[in-house]
């Protein structure tokens, strides 16, 4: 650095942080207590309204993903239209795949890992007593029901003789009970779990947003699942900040099972391939500007994984997922426009 460098006389970054100042004691206290609310980790504790409890239970962090899963339904259907009607509709699907059923999911998942969560994070609402069993279960329940309420409301709004919204819900709730609860518990596999969340967080609201506006055919549904081969991938990504912890409690996570940079490679080979593969398949249908656009947005994600994830997953894989995953999620929407385009 030059002479001539603005170098303030505070700015020695070891004292700043031996001596932090009032400022940023209150920022860094500002943002523990969003995370908190958001449901992430590095949350503050102590949090005393049971409102804010209740929301930090259903993690409304983890929303994003379903909602955006309806949008790209509603634009692989093919027939949505921006009429005020048709906003409502989508808004009421965004509702009922993010807050309602997924903040059920969540919730359920926190309630099944009550125990292991004292060990390995007790400051969480339900290990640290600041939300009563009882009180977890009611919220559970009521999700749940809200939540199949709101679907079968959406299979009316829509029309539907079958009441195909209902049943998706229905069975999006089941995967999500046996993903955290004995005795499948398909968390603990590897394979297994990390392809339910794959699927669950692509797929189901996929096709919920579909059949909303569409009818749902076996090709979306097919199609999706293959695209959840990629979301197999990125719920991989999540397993590395917990490996020491699941080895001793013997979960099958993929780091466990083959090691930190096999399963790195499994995971970037899989992100990776399966968005080529629908990249590919849009060219067979001829919508070769989407199939274009979807590579394009292919070869950053690639990018970050060299640069980061694969050099050092188990310190890069927070920053990979910040620098990556909005290419993904914005290629899904791209695949979902060109299904929508080509009348599949
Ligand atoms: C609970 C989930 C992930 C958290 O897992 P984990 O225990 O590893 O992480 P923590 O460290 O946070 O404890 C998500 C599980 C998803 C589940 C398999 C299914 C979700 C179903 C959808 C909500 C259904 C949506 C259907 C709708 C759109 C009609």
């Amino acid at each position: 650095m030059s002479e001539s460098s603005p170098i303030t006389p505070d700015s020695n970054p070891s004292e700043a942080l031996a001596n932090p100042s009032p400022d940023i004691i209150a920022s860094s206290d500002r943002t523990a207590k969003t995370r908190q609310l958001l449901g992430m980790k590095g949350a503050a504790p102590g949090e005393t309204s049971i409102w804010k409890i209740r929301l930090q239970l259903m993690k409304p962090i983890t929303w994003i993903p379903l909602i955006w899963g309806v949008v790209c339904g509603a634009a692989s259907s093919g027939n949505y239209t921006w009429s005020l009607e048709n906003v409502l509709k989508a808004a009421t699907c965004m509702l009922l795949s993010g807050p309602l059923l997924t903040g059920y999911t969540q919730t359920l998942n926190d309630f099944y890992d009550r125990e292991i969560d004292a060990i390995n994070e007790p400051y969480r609402p339900i290990p640290s007593g600041a939300i009563s069993v009882p009180q977890v279960v009611t919220q559970i329940v009521l999700l749940f029901i809200a939540g199949i309420a709101v679907a079968f409301t959406l299979d009316l709004w829509a029309g539907h003789e079958f009441p195909n919204v209902t049943v998706l819900a229905l069975f999006g709730s089941f995967i999500a009970f046996i993903y955290s609860a004995p005795p499948l518990k398909l968390k603990q596999n590897g394979w297994l779990g990390n392809y339910a969340l794959g699927a669950s967080y692509i797929a189901l609201p996929w096709w919920a947003g579909h059949a909303l506006f569409g009818e749902l055919n076996w090709k979306i549904a097919v199609l999706t699942l293959i695209y959840s081969l990629a979301g197999l991938g990125i719920a991989i990504v999540n397993d590395f900040k917990s490996v020491e912890g699941d080895r001793q409690l013997g979960l099958q996570s993929l780091p466990v099972m083959f090691g930190i940079n096999t399963a790195a490679w499994i995971c970037v080979v899989m992100i990776d391939v399966f968005q080529g593969l629908i990249a590919a398949y849009l060219v067979t249908i001829h919508e070769n500007l989407y199939a274009a656009i979807l590579v394009l947005l292919i070869i950053p994600q690639i990018t970050f994984q060299d640069m980061y994830f694969l050099r050092d997953p188990l310190k890069n894989d927070v920053k990979y997922q910040a620098s990556a995953q909005p290419f993904l999620v914005l290629g899904m929407l791209v695949a979902g426009l060109a299904l929508g385009h080509a009348g599949i």
